[in-house]
């Protein structure tokens, strides 16, 4: 199995890290050409959201990369990630439109743009988790699971394939969040194997 990481811009390198200590093949999604191997999940790093989605048509990967996610494709979305993935954005234009929630970007104001906190992520125990001009969840729709919150915003949603973070777990040790999204991956595969 692999699971292809959108290398545009932004914090792809440290996601493969993650991937690489959990022993989990990845590639670098750069050019359309990229898509042509098989890939059994999608992780979309932070970075800065509206770079991505204008790189993301230019490079015509968008049309095939939608389509997937919406054939069920699993997907992790981190900060800008979450927010190219929500069909709401305030004050913003959706990217892929996909998943069922209301995203404040820049949610935290220029002065606590950064910081640093620990809270629960669906069942787990408290994990690490760091902010970076990050957005939160506003709303979500019934068919979403809110796995995080934190002083009351919700930080960490699941929709069916489709995993969110607002916050950057591939930046710090814990590995609780990726080794849920690749249980997803593996699910995924074993249902389309069989
Ligand atoms: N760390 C991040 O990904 C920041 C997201 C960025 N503020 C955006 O709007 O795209």
């Amino acid at each position: 199995m692999a699971v292809g990481i959108l290398a545009l811009q932004g914090a792809f390198a440290e996601h493969a890290a993650v991937l690489d200590k959990l022993g989990v093949p990845h590639f670098e999604i750069r050019q359309k050409r990229d898509l042509d191997q098989p890939m059994n999940g999608l992780i979309i790093p932070g970075g800065e959201s509206t770079v991505m989605n204008k790189l993301l048509r230019e490079l015509d990967l968008y049309d095939t990369l939608r389509e997937r996610i919406q054939s069920g494709l699993p997907v992790f979305g981190t900060c800008a990630g979450l927010i190219l993935l929500a069909k709401q954005i305030d004050g913003g234009i959706p990217c892929f439109s996909v998943m069922d929630i209301r995203v404040k970007r820049n949610a935290y104001g220029r002065q606590l743009g950064s910081f640093f906190t620990d809270d629960r992520f669906g069942g787990s125990e408290r994990i690490p988790m760091t902010f970076i001009r990050a957005p939160y969840i506003e709303s979500v729709g019934n068919n979403v699971e809110v796995l995080s919150v934190v002083d009351s915003n919700i930080v960490a949603a699941q929709q069916d394939n489709m995993l969110v973070t607002a916050f950057h777990p591939e930046l710090d040790m814990d590995l609780t969040v990726h080794q849920h999204f690749i249980r997803m991956v593996e699910q995924f595969r074993l249902k389309n194997a069989g």
